[in-house]
């Protein structure tokens, strides 16, 4: 269902009519079904599921594409039967990125986001007694101890450098050759989001950065679940030196307009072909990072059309 759904209805409330948006009535039911386990159980009977086996998603291979099936009833066979039997397979979430729509990817990310993290909390760490789930899987208690667990996700900031004129992209040795992307880090304990993004910008480049600016945020889920928040900032005026943190990153440099502008209409998947093996590789669109780079792009390209 659409979040942005331009149909209203009348509910009566407080003895007059008020309008309520179809998202408002979503986003109560939704409540609703976290609060009131009899209505969970309800809406269950009714709803649709996704399958998941040790965390990867059932898709279908539909030409370059995955499909997510929504079945009507959750069941249980062993993983080979329940794949012949539904036509698809069990693929790991971060492989079939590129083959998803928004939609389905954001409903598996949290999806898996979720289990992991009821995988991770089956025992209270104060009594060390089993904890129960509620029917939503919105939370678990502890019986013993009584206290509740709520699913978490990390902040992590992930800032965009910029000199006024290069963006600063940097690449750990882990990321597929030829990728770069902005600068990442996990806020640690007590930090403002400010307050992280200046000291990771220091810590991974050597540089202090100015006129912070808030963009966007996303829910990411690897390797655990991430609250990435992204920002623009630039450097001072003719402070553009960088020292790379090797313990953190394995090479961070300046690109320019035109660079970043070729790499960004560079479509596909993360392999880059034998005749491209030097050219420069950015997050696939679905990564916040992509957003941060392209809407650099769009800001320099305008101001320099103004100009
Ligand atoms: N969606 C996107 O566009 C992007 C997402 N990311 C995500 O951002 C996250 C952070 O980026 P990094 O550069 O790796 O972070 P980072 O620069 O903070 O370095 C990671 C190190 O920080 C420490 N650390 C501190 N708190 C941690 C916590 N809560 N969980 C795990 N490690 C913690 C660990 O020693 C770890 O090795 C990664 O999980 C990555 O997947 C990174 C770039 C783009
Ligand atoms: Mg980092």
């Amino acid at each position: 269902m659409s979040l942005y759904c331009r149909t209203f209805f009348r509910r009566k409330s407080f003895g007059c009519y008020r309008l309520l948006s179809t998202y408002v009535t979503k986003a109560r039911y939704l409540f609703e079904l976290k609060e009131d386990e009899e209505a969970c159980r309800k809406a269950q009977q009714t709803g649709v599921f996704y399958l998941f086996h040790d965390l990867d998603p059932l898709l279908q291979a539909s030409g370059h594409r995955y499909l997510v099936p929504r079945l009507s009833r959750a069941a249980s066979l062993p993983k080979s039967e329940m794949e012949a039997e539904l036509g698809g397979s069990f693929i790991k979430l971060r492989q079939a990125l590129f083959q998803l729509n928004s939609v389905d990817s954001s409903l598996l990310f949290t999806a898996q986001a979720l289990l992991r993290w009821h995988d991770g909390h089956q025992f209270c760490s104060k009594s060390g007694q089993p904890t129960q789930k509620n029917m939503a899987g919105s939370k678990r208690v502890c019986p013993s101890s009584k206290i509740i667990y709520y699913p978490q996700m990390a902040p992590v900031v992930i800032t965009l450098v910029s000199d006024g004129a290069r963006c600063l992209l940097a690449r750990q040795s882990s990321f597929p050759k030829g990728l770069y992307s902005a600068l990442a880090g996990f806020c640690d304990i007590g930090e403002s989001v400010e307050e992280a993004v200046h000291r990771e910008v220091a810590e991974e480049v050597g540089l202090e950065v100015e006129n912070l600016q808030y963009s966007a945020s996303q829910h990411w889920p690897f390797p655990n679940s991430s609250l990435m928040i992204a920002c623009h900032a630039t450097v001072k005026p003719g402070h553009t030196e960088i020292q790379v943190n090797l313990k953190e990153l394995e090479a961070a440099a300046w690109f320019s307009l035109d660079e970043v502008t070729t790499a960004l209409r560079r479509k596909g998947s993360l392999a880059l072909q034998p005749s491209e093996a030097s050219s420069l590789l950015l997050p696939p669109k679905l990564a916040i990072a992509h957003h941060l780079i392209k809407k650099w792009v769009e800001t320099l390209s305008c101001s320099s059309l103004a100009a």
